[in-house]
Formats: structure tokens, sequence, C-alpha cells
């Protein structure tokens, strides 16, 4: 007979793991040696603003967006992570981000971000509105300033930068495009229900945009990321992390490459047609399997009590 498991799962805080956890997701290193199917000058004519681009994906998809000739224009909180996208763009392709620190939960920085890119390069055609983010919890023991913080992220934060666009765009009469980017929620997530709340809202905020706005031409889409290593990692528990691979039939986690490349797909004349979408991308974890991000409680073990 096997032994009793104890397994509950706790509040975890990044740090609870120690100072020597490795670094995850592709470094700078890693991302200067990516190779891209898409030409040289896909992008090229084009603004993007991506928020959340000091890191991760939104770091990734600035890369790639300027060396397919697009200029670039980013947020986040820290500029000095912003600095590394900064530095990492200017010497692979010579060109200069804008580099502008902003919360995206306050609409009035938002407000002045979208003002700012405006002047810069005299117009904006895609906004990717990547920043975001939670921590791994029961639901039941979520304290209200944690739900409020997700959900003014994930939420709030990204129809400001929506709102906020696509008022300009109404007002110059140009164009528009958004990406957001939400995760796989579609049969929900334990551990995450204040991050599933949010882009679930934000899902179906952006396909009812997709036709208010489409009389303004301005187009609205998502991607729903699986599991992707990056640094954001780190706010879960080794223990966790150990088994999100095997929430997909391939079992493999994905890399913001990946997300990347599908945002220069969604930002190319190839998707014009495309509108009020969410591109899954996750190797089939939305058919196949399920992630605990703060570890799998007893009950739900094939041997746990049910
Ligand atoms: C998408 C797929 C789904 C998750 C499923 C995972 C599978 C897919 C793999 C990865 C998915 C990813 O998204 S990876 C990307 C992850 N990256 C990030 O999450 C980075 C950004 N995250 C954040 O900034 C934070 O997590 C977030 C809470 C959203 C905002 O933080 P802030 O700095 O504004 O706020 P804080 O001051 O830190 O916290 C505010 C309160 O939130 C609560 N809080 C904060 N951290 C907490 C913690 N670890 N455990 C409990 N509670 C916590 C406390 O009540 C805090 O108040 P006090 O008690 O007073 O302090
Ligand atoms: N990695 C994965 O497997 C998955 C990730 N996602 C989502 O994809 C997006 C990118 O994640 P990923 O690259 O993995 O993780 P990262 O943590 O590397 O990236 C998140 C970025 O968002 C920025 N950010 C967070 N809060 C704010 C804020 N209030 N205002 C402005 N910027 C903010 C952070 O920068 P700073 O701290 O400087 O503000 C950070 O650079 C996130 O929304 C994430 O939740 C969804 C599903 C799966």
């Amino acid at each position: 007979m096997s032994a009793p498991k104890t397994f509950e799962p706790k509040i975890f805080r990044p740090e609870d793991d120690g100072p020597d956890r490795p670094r995850r997701g592709l470094d700078d290193e890693s991302l200067r040696t990516q190779t891209t199917i898409y030409r040289d000058d896909l992008l090229a004519g084009q603004t993007m603003l991506i928020t959340g681009a000091g890191s991760g994906m939104g770091k990734a998809a600035a890369y790639l967006a300027a060396r397919l000739g697009a200029q670039v224009a980013i947020c986040g909180r820290d500029p000095d992570k912003l600095d590394t996208t900064v530095k990492l763009v200017r010497e692979e392709t010579g060109s200069e981000v804008l580099a502008v620190p902003t919360n995206i939960r306050d609409p009035e920085a938002v407000e002045a971000l979208i003002d700012k890119v405006h002047g810069h390069f005299g117009g904006i055609d895609t906004i990717v509105n990547n920043a975001g983010g939670q921590f791994p919890q029961d639901a039941i023991d979520f304290s209200r300033k944690g739900w409020l913080a997700v959900i003014d992220t994930n939420l709030n934060g990204t129809w400001w930068m929506m709102q906020e666009a696509a008022k300009r765009w109404r007002e110059i009469g140009k164009p528009g495009n958004i990406i957001n980017i939400v995760a796989n929620v579609e049969r929900g997530m334990p551990q995450a229900a204040h991050t599933c709340a949010a882009r679930a809202g934000v899902i179906y905020l952006s396909k009812t945009l997709a036709t208010e706005w489409s009389r303004w031409n301005i187009r609205v889409n998502c991607i729903g990321p699986g599991v992707i290593e990056t640094e954001g990692f780190r706010m879960y528990p080794e223990e966790a992390l150990a088994r999100f691979h095997k929430a997909n039939p391939m079992k493999m986690r994905g890399n913001a490459w990946d997300v990347a490349e599908a945002i220069a797909y969604l930002s190319s004349p190839a998707a014009r047609f495309i509108n009020g979408d969410l591109l899954i991308i996750d190797g089939g974890q939305a058919q196949w399997g399920v992630i605990w991000p703060a570890g799998m409680p007893d009950y739900f073990s094939e041997d746990g009590a049910a």
C-alpha cells in the first residue's frame, strides 16, 4: 500500500524557492539566434506598441517585429527590464525602440503612453496587449487585494489600452489592429480563477469590439498561450513547474518565439481578414490536460480521496 500523501497547496511567493532558481525562458543570446520564416521587411512601414515587453513573450515579439522592419514602442513598469529590450534591438537591428515605463492599470498613464507613441512615430498600426500575470492560489483563499490586482492588471489594464488606442484611431480616421495575449481558459484553470475571469473577460470583450469597431477598420484578436517557458515561470513553485509540460499531449513547453511569430502573423497583411478570433498556442492542452499552478492537491490525485 502506498504511503498516504499530505500535499495541500499553500501560498507561494516567488522568493520561497530561494535565490538560486534556474533562470527560465529565452535569454538574449538565444533570442539573437532564433530564425524566422518571415521575409525581412514583412512589417516595414508599420508601428507596433507592445506592452510587457521587458521580458518573456513581449520582449521576443518586440525583437522579432523590429527584425521584420517595424518601428517598435514598448512599455512595462520596470525601466531596467525595458532597457534590455532596447539594447537587444539596437545591437541586432540598429533600430531604436521607444521605451515608455507605464503601469497599464493607470488609465491616465495609458492615455499618455498612446499620446507619446503617436507623437514620436506619427501613428500606431498594431497594439499588442501582452502585459499581465497572476499568482497561483486556490480561489477560496484569494485576498481582496490579490483579486483586485489580477483583475485590474489583466482586464482593466488591457481595456484601457484598447479604448485609448481605438479612440485615437477613430479620431484620426486610421485603421487599427489589436492583439490581446490572454490564456487558454476554455475549461477554466484551477488555482488561477482570477486570471481565468479576467482573460475570459478580455476574450469576449474582444469578440464584441471586433464587431463594434469594424466600422472604423479596427480588428481585434486574441492569442491564448498554453505553457510557454519564460521568466514568468518564477511565479510558480518548482514542484508545480515540473509537471506543467505534462498538461499537453506533446509533453513539451512552448517558448516565447512561438508566440512572437504568431504576433507577427496577426500583424501582417496575411491576417487582414481575421477579426474577433482566438488563436490557441498550447500543443493541444485544451483537449487534454490540466495544470495546477500551485501544485495538485491530494484530493485530485488518482489515489486521493474522492
Ligand atoms: C495564465 C495562466 C494561469 C496560470 C497558470 C500557469 C500555467 C501557465 C504558465 C505561466 C503563465 C504565466 O502567466 S507566466 C507570467 C507570469 N508573470 C507574471 O505574473 C508577472 C506579473 N505578475 C504580477 O505582477 C503579480 O503577480 C500581480 C499580482 C498580477 C500584480 O502584482 P502587484 O505587484 O501589483 O501586486 P502585489 O503587491 O505583488 O500583490 C498584490 C496582492 O496580490 C496578492 N498576491 C500577490 N502575490 C501573491 C502570491 N504569490 N500568493 C498569494 N497572493 C499574492 C496579495 O494579496 C498582494 O497583496 P499584499 O499581500 O499586500 O502584498
Ligand atoms: N508563460 C506562459 O506560459 C503564459 C503566459 N501568459 C500571459 O502572457 C503574457 C506574457 O507573459 P510572460 O512573457 O510569460 O511573462 P513575463 O512575466 O515575462 O511578462 C509579463 C510582463 O508584463 C509586465 N507587466 C505586468 N504587470 C504590468 C503592469 N501593470 N503594467 C505594465 N506592464 C506590466 C511585466 O513587466 P514589469 O514587471 O516591468 O511591469 C512583464 O514584463 C502575460 O500576460 C502572461 O500572464 C498566458 C498564458 C501562459
